[in-house]
This record gives structure tokens, sequence and C-alpha cells, in this order.
């Protein structure tokens, strides 16, 4: 049975200024209703570019415990190559359907991997405005280039380009992660899968939608991975759960936004929180974004650090296999 994309609704939407009963939210979760008006929460920002090591350390681990969420700034990506990947992944979603359905989830795969509609386990039944396509980067071995689009022609190098760069800002992101809390340098990464640790590709695309207010993009969870480092485009639409409430993010150009996922929260026995977070959607606008999800290899053991386990501090979860962990942060609405 054929899917029909977002995308294709959006187009056909723009002449009817409505949208499906599936897309609409109920209301505790509209966003006019449940967003806190008025504040642009400007999430944790980190320079690595500092010379002083102690003070990023400091930042980034207070973040990772306070918020889940930061960005980063001078990270070492050149914008050429940033500016790249969202131009070629911008052209693929721009070719005709039938050209993007060549590279689509099959029917009944177990793995994540290709163009699709609506991943995030909904709380409902209902579906968010947004396509997406999902592939494997790193590392090499992991790879399965039937996933990437053949068109454009440089949408390979524009993504093996920012795979190569990314690796250094994410060894240097757990090494942050590891001093903040007194561990050895390479703690939270061996904890992840050392140099197995797979990079997943997700690029999220959110056509306008008639409707913002009754829509959202995708909906409230966590992160499954141990970090994501996520790349947005110029539109407004992130937005974190803080002390309660739903707040806007204020978008820094340039910024790589990472996110603390549901590993490194149980690697940390809990000290470090995988952050809630959503997306809304734009009227006019076509937001994207480029999140890059670090994941634990299948078979990898993932548990507390043993360092960070003792009387006082017993372990909060089990050690399992990734391909084992149950996703159970759903996030619960307020009444
Ligand atoms: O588009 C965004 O900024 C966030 C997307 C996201 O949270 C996800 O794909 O897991
Ligand atoms: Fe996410």
């Amino acid at each position: 049975m054929k899917v029909q994309r977002v995308q294709e609704i959006a187009s056909l939407s723009k002449v009817i200024d409505t949208i499906p009963a599936e897309y609409i939210r109920s209301e505790n979760e509209q966003s006019v209703i449940s967003t806190v008006h008025g504040v642009v929460l400007e999430v944790p920002v980190v320079d690595l570019s500092d010379s002083d090591e102690k003070k990023i350390v400091g930042l980034v681990s207070e973040a990772s415990k306070e918020w889940g969420i930061f960005q980063v700034v001078n990270h070492g990506i050149p914008n050429e190559v940033i500016r790249k990947l969202q131009e070629v992944g911008k052209h693929f979603f721009e070719l005709p359907q039938e050209e993007k359905e060549l590279i689509a989830k099959p029917e009944g795969s177990q793995s994540i991997e290709g163009y699709g509609t609506r991943l995030q386990k909904e709380v409902d039944g209902k579906k968010g405005w947004v396509d997406h396509l999902f592939h494997k980067i790193w590392p090499p071995s992991s790879i399965n280039y039937q996933f990437w689009p053949k068109n454009p022609p440089a949408y390979r190098e524009a993504n093996e380009e920012y795979a190569k760069r990314l690796q250094l800002v994410v060894d240097n992101l757990f090494k942050y992660l590891s001093l903040g809390l007194d561990l050895e340098p390479n703690s939270f990464k061996d904890g992840a899968g050392g140099d197995d640790l797979v990079y997943l590709m997700k690029i999220n695309y959110y056509p306008p939608c008639p409707r913002p207010d009754l829509a959202l993009g995708v909906v409230a969870h966590t992160d499954m991975s141990a970090i994501t480092v996520l790349v947005p485009n110029e539109v407004q639409g992130l937005q974190v759960y803080k002390d309660g409430h739903w707040y806007d993010c204020k978008y820094i150009p340039n910024a790589l936004i990472v996110h603390i996922g549901d590993q490194v929260e149980i690697m940390s026995n809990g000290k470090y929180k995988s952050v809630y977070h959503r997306t809304t959607v734009n009227k006019e606008k076509t937001r994207m974004s480029w999140p890059v999800f670090l994941e634990p290899p299948p078979d990898h053991e993932v548990g507390p650090i043993p360092k960070l386990v003792n009387e006082e501090n017993p372990a909060k979860f089990k050690t399992k296999k990734y391909k084992d962990y149950a996703y159970c942060k759903l996030f619960k609405l307020p009444q």
C-alpha cells in the first residue's frame, strides 16, 4: 500500500486551508495552547574554541545535568561543509515524489533506514507533520548506500565530508561529558561502543502546514541515542520541556545542537538527563533538520559506568544490549 507523504498532503492543503484529522493533536499538545508565550529560551551555548578546557567541561556538564541540551559554536566544522550538507538534503526532498520513493524504507523492514513518514512512536496514533530520510554515515562497515540518494550526485560527497568532520566534535563531546563527572576521558565513548559507535543520519522535512496551531512536527520524545548532534535550518521550530513547560528555542546561526540521549543518561547513572523535545511547524516556511544519532552497536551492552555506582548511588538502570533497550520515555501529557 502506498504511504501518503506529508509533503504531498502539504501541497494539496495549500488550497484547502485544512489538515487531515490524524494530524490534529489533542488540545493539551497543540503548541499555541501548551507553549509558554513571550519567552524564547536560549539553550546554553558552549564555545568549543575556548582555550580553557576546564571551562568547556564545566559548561557541558552543567548543561547536561540541568537541561539535557546545549549548543556548540566554533565547533571546527567549516560552515561550507554544513551548507553543502543542507543543500544536497534539500535538493533530495525537492525531487519528484517517484524519485524519492526509490529509496523508501522497504515495507516490513526491521531497520530504520530509508525515506519514510512517521517513525516516532506515537502516544495516540496521530501523525507528525514531517517526512524523513534515515541512513547511517559512519563507520564505513555500517553504511548501506542503497538508502543514500543518488540524486543530487553531490549527496554522497557532502555527507561523507560531514561524517568525517563530525567525528572530532563527537569524540570531544564524549570526553567533556566524561571529565565533567571526574571520569577517565574515554569513559562515555567506550561505554557507548568506542570506535564501533554508529552515526545514524536523519533528515527531517517539515513542509509548510496550513494549520500550525493544530499540528506538531515531531511529537514530544527523548532521543534513544547516546547523544544527538543536530544541524537545523533557519526556520524556528525546536521546543524543549523545561521545569514543567514547553518553550521555543532561539536559533543561533552556525551552532550545532547537542541533545543528551537516553544512553548517556543510563551511563551517567542519571546524572545527565535526556531531554524531552518536540517540533512545531510553520505556515509559510519549510523547516528542515539534520540530526545525527550517535548510537551504540546493537550487541553492545550499555549500563551505568561502574565508577558512578556505589552504596550511596545504587545503579538506577539495568545493563543491557542496546538492541534490547526498550524505549519507555514517551512523554506523558499533563492533563
Ligand atoms: O527537528 C528538530 O529540531 C528535532 C528533530 C528531532 O527531535 C528528532 O528527529 O529526533
Ligand atoms: Fe529528537
